[in-house]
């Protein structure tokens, strides 16, 4: 089933109206995701589902200033905590940065990402923005077949934003599972 693009709205600030206030906090926190989910939970991992070249969705490509159809480097995970998987992760980053400040990104294995990005002093992350995610978006689909068989309700919020270092740039995404509601808020 081909899954046309779909140019969904990143917003700012997450609509009150539509979400559930014990959700808010999560697409909201500044902090590492990481670490508010290490502090409500037990156990914590992260399972490293994609590490490789990819094509970008075009609005991630748009947000990374990268040509459609341009490759780059994908990190796709799931964030477990106490053996549940609680969020889906999808980090892009351009090719061209891969080499010197980036390189992180290839050597970390099933340590999550956000301990390394929050350690470091240089890294600045801009403002979060969110969406809802549905079956028109393949990343929905992605999350989708990375937690099969659970299901999935037919919408999931997420939130994104871009971490530099020395002007080159990360997209972090992160799709918040129905489970993520099971913990703290
Ligand atoms: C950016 C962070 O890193 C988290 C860990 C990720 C990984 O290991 O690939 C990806 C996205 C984040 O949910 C964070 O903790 O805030």
């Amino acid at each position: 089933m081909r899954i046309r693009p779909h140019s969904e709205t990143w917003l700012e600030r997450p609509p009150r109206a539509r979400m559930l206030p014990q959700l808010r906090p999560w697409l909201t926190d500044p902090g590492s995701l990481t670490a508010r989910i290490r502090s409500r939970c037990s156990l914590f991992s992260v399972e490293v589902l994609a590490q490789r070249l990819a094509v970008p969705h075009p609005d991630e490509a748009a947000l990374l200033g990268l040509r459609r159809g341009e490759l780059a480097w994908l990190r796709e995970v799931l964030l477990v905590a106490d053996g549940v998987p609680v969020v889906f992760a999808r980090s892009i980053l351009p090719r061209h940065n891969l080499r010197g400040a980036w390189i992180l990104f290839q050597g970390l294995g099933s340590r999550p990402l956000g301990a390394a990005l929050f350690a470091d002093p240089r890294i600045r992350r801009q403002p979060l923005a969110c969406t809802c995610l549905d079956r028109r978006d393949a990343r929905y689909h992605r999350a989708s077949a990375a937690v099969a068989p659970r299901r999935l309700p037919p919408a999931l919020w997420a939130r994104r934003s871009l971490f530099g270092l020395r002007g080159r740039t990360l997209l972090v995404s992160e799709v918040f599972l129905p489970t993520i509601l099971e913990l703290p808020t």
